[in-house]
């Protein structure tokens, strides 16, 4: 106003500052009027942030991102001058040309070789892989390999479907008809997928079923069959499927890895009615670091897949001009492999195990995860690859700026895309619009830097790192006199223990998570648990400093 300017169009009603939370930042800072800040503010507000996100990434211990990110800087501040754009299909140049698709596609590669993925891509072979570059972390993988999950399972046309061409989108919108032969109960469910995911999953989960309106097994079971729960007949059915116990007999305290036996049974029970089965396994949990079994899960449902007839079904997925039915043959399920974490480094300890120049052997098994796990019919002798979808966060082991990461199907799935813009030039095969095409660079450079064998150091030296904090964290337990509640699942990159007080917390950014031991018992033992990852960025001066606040007096509040 001082300058003339109109006020802006709707004034607060009330102070910002009053209303919003507090955090160790002045909002006043930053306000931002209509006229703009002088070059003097400005600066001083970018200072002012500058010294709050190092304070707060030197002492950043609570979640799974690397803050290593200072070898990027050289190599990438380049780009900061042009807005780079990955829009539409990694494998389509299409007419955004300031692009890094070339770069997005090297590293799709160098992922679809590492995960035991046939490559390069090529849209006339079903087997080979496809893939993009995430423009959000694992919840956009997540997302998208629970939705291509879902229409692959409920009869959508697929990219390889030779009738449904781009040229026929009415074809995209025909809603697939059950295979004929079937018992009633079984065609009404045939095109119905049920989700299975644990209760350890990550929340992106939940999410992605209100986002996408896909049924968990706990939602039809309560409203179909709610005296039918399998794991315990007339009791409720629990929301997801249970995690493996632990000494408590409550998976409270146990790993974080999902019981394999109990998703069995709940997957049997929906099968048998005709539902196809959509499956989310966790690798590198959210709390815990577990890994979900999947040589496991795929051996013990194998056979019940088989039993159902969901290892190979016909779907009619659509009419031609002349209103034939279309079919093609599918899988009856889906294994989508959340490796927002673990998919960025396994591969890594698994080179070294199996290495014996690397003289590494690892506490428990690697556990096998990627396209490249197959279960053998031995009635046929045929092999079943199991594994249809793999995310990875970029962000998290490897380290980004930003959130970004990897999605990764094979063509004989991928779902053909809602729409075929003519003005991007290319088919919209993922989930964003505009992509970051940044992150491809970013990722690039990471991998250019950093050899297989350096990375095998770096996992073990985390792996290492891990332990270390364990075993300090036993030690301050032994000096306290005080159960701790120290944990630390086999080759996970977190430990997890009691939580501290906020101070503490704060200091470190510490992730938190409360839980009762028997979650039917309200007056059952609370567990506050805190976690520390052990990231490429955690040093052993960051864990004793950490060990050291925890020795005050006052560290941990009295016991609730
Ligand atoms: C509470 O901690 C989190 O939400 C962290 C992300 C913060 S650290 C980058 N984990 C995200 C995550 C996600 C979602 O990844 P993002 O969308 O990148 O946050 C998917 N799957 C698993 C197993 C995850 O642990």
């Amino acid at each position: 106003l001082a300058n003339g300017h109109p006020a802006l169009i709707s004034d607060p009603v009330a102070n910002p500052r009053e209303v919003y939370p507090r955090d160790d930042l002045p909002p006043s800072a930053f306000e931002l009027p209509p006229t703009g800040l002088s070059p003097e503010k400005r600066h001083a507000a970018l200072i002012e942030l500058e010294e709050y996100v190092t304070r707060k990434r030197d002492h950043f211990l609570g979640y799974q991102a690397n803050q290593d990110q200072d070898h990027y800087r050289l190599d990438l501040s380049r780009f900061m001058e042009s807005h780079v754009n990955n829009v539409g299909d990694p494998f389509t140049p299409g007419n955004f040309k300031v692009n890094s698709k070339v770069v997005e596609r090297c590293v799709l590669d160098y992922y679809a070789a590492l995960w035991n993925a046939k490559w390069p891509h090529d849209k006339k072979d079903p087997e080979s892989y496809w893939g993009y570059m995430l423009s959000m972390g694992c919840t956009e993988g997540n997302l998208y390999g629970l939705w291509n999950g879902r229409d692959y399972l409920s009869g959508k046309a697929l990219v390889t479907d030779p009738e449904s061409t781009p040229e026929q989108p009415r074809l995209l919108w025909v809603q697939a008809a059950p295979p004929e032969d079937l018992p009633e109960e079984q065609k009404r469910n045939a095109l119905h997928p049920v989700a299975f995911f644990s209760e350890d999953s990550h929340y992106s989960l939940t999410k992605a079923m209100r986002v996408l309106g896909i049924d968990t097994f706990y939602a039809i079971g309560q409203r179909d069959y709610p005296t039918d729960n399998p794991l315990d007949p007339g009791r409720p059915w629990p929301k997801e499927v249970p995690s493996e116990r632990g000494p408590s007999g409550y998976s409270a305290d146990g790993p974080g890895s999902i019981d394999v036996d109990a998703l069995a049974v709940l997957v049997e029970f929906f099968a048998a009615k005709g539902h196809p089965i959509l499956v989310n396994l966790n690798l590198g949990s959210t709390f815990k670091g577990a890994y979900d079994d999947v040589r496991a899960v795929s051996e013990r449902l194998f056979p019940i897949f088989k039993k159902y007839g969901l290892l190979e079904r016909e779907i009619v997925y659509g009419k031609d001009q002349d209103g034939n039915p279309l079919k093609d043959t599918r899988r009856g399920f889906w294994l989508h492999v959340d490796g927002a974490l673990g998919a960025a480094y396994l591969p890594f300890l698994r080179m070294a195990a199996d290495n014996p120049n690397y003289e590494y052997v690892p506490e428990v098994p690697i556990p096998e995860f990627d396209f490249g796990l197959e279960v053998e019919d031995r009635e046929t002798g045929r092999f079943y690859d199991m594994v249809h979808s793999i995310a990875m966060s970029g962000h998290k082991w490897i380290g980004a700026p930003w959130p970004c990461g990897v999605f990764m199907t094979k063509v004989k799935y991928q779902m053909r895309p809602p729409d075929n813009p003519a003005y991007i030039g290319s088919p919209d095969t993922t989930f964003a619009g505009s992509r970051n095409g940044f992150s491809p660079i970013v990722l690039w450079d990471y991998l250019a830097q950093n050899s297989y064998d350096k990375q095998i150091s770096m996992i073990r030296e985390a792996q290492r790192m891990a332990h270390y904090t364990e075993q300090q964290l036993l030690r301050l337990q032994e000096t306290l006199g005080r159960d701790l509640m120290v944990a630390r699942t086999p080759l996970a990159l977190t430990v997890r223990f009691r939580r501290p007080n906020d101070e503490i917390i704060a200091k470190w950014s510490l992730s938190s998570e409360s839980l009762k031991l028997d979650p039917n018992d309200p007056n059952s033992r609370q567990l506050d648990y805190v976690h520390v990852f052990l990231m490429p960025w955690a040093k052993p001066g960051m864990i004793d400093e950490l060990v050291k606040d925890l020795h005050a007096p006052n560290a941990f509040p009295p016991e609730t």
